[in-house]
């Protein structure tokens, strides 16, 4: 078995080829089958990661380190809240795209349409017409507090598709596999690319 960084590493230097995770935005992480996780440390330029540039987060919340240096991405509480609501997640990814940002904006709900597209089977709806929405949630300084609202909505009412998005701020998706959520990432940015597009148009995009 391949050490996962190595597979985080590959996946941030693609999504920052792609203008989604350019300087330190965005953070990836990938569960093993301790329940421990490695996750990107703080701050780090995601375009140029190393394997040494990971946080190893136990099952009781604390963490290793292999530098000093190195801080747990500001953003572990949401990746920490994925894991604990949905099992079968290995692994998690955040990025930043302007894409993301602008549909965001779409709509003042908690929850975003997305077009009847094809591929939307990808997150694993096999409907013809799927009239499915992503869950939005508001951005806060304060991280912890994203992670909260996320652990208290879902424990409700599990979300349609394993993706939600922060206003302003980006998606987050969770896929059985580093790949499955490579996969993920793709395809939320495909559909709010064309979600952009087709307002620009003046086209209706459900
Ligand atoms: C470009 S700063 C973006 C950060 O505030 C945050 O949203 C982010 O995605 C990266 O934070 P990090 O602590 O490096 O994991
Ligand atoms: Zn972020």
């Amino acid at each position: 078995m391949t050490d996962p960084r190595t597979d985080l590493v590959n996946a941030a230097k693609y999504f920052h080829q792609r203008g989604w995770m350019l300087g330190t935005a965005g953070n990836l992480s990938a569960r093993l089958e301790d329940g421990s996780f490695w996750i990107t440390a703080s701050g780090k330029s995601k375009g140029e990661l190393t394997e040494n540039d990971f946080i190893h987060q136990l099952p009781n919340g604390t963490f290793e380190k292999p530098r000093p240096d190195l801080k747990p991405s500001a953003e572990t509480s949401i990746h920490e809240a994925v894991y604990a609501i949905f099992p079968e997640a290995r692994a998690c990814y955040h990025v930043h795209s302007i894409e993301a940002n602008l549909v965001s904006n779409f709509t003042h709900a908690a929850i975003l349409p997305l077009p009847p597209l094809e591929m939307i089977k990808g997150f694993g709806i096999w409907e013809a017409n799927p009239k499915v929405g992503m869950p939005l949630f508001a951005n806060h300084l304060d991280v912890p507090m994203i992670g909260q609202a996320i652990r208290d909505r879902f424990t409700q009412e599990l979300p349609p598709i394993p993706a939600l998005l922060i206003r302003n701020h980006g998606v987050t998706v969770w896929g059985k596999s580093p790949e499955d959520a490579r996969n993920k990432i793709e395809l939320a940015e495909y559909i709010f690319r064309y979600m952009v597009q087709a307002k620009h148009l003046g086209l209706c995009s459900d």
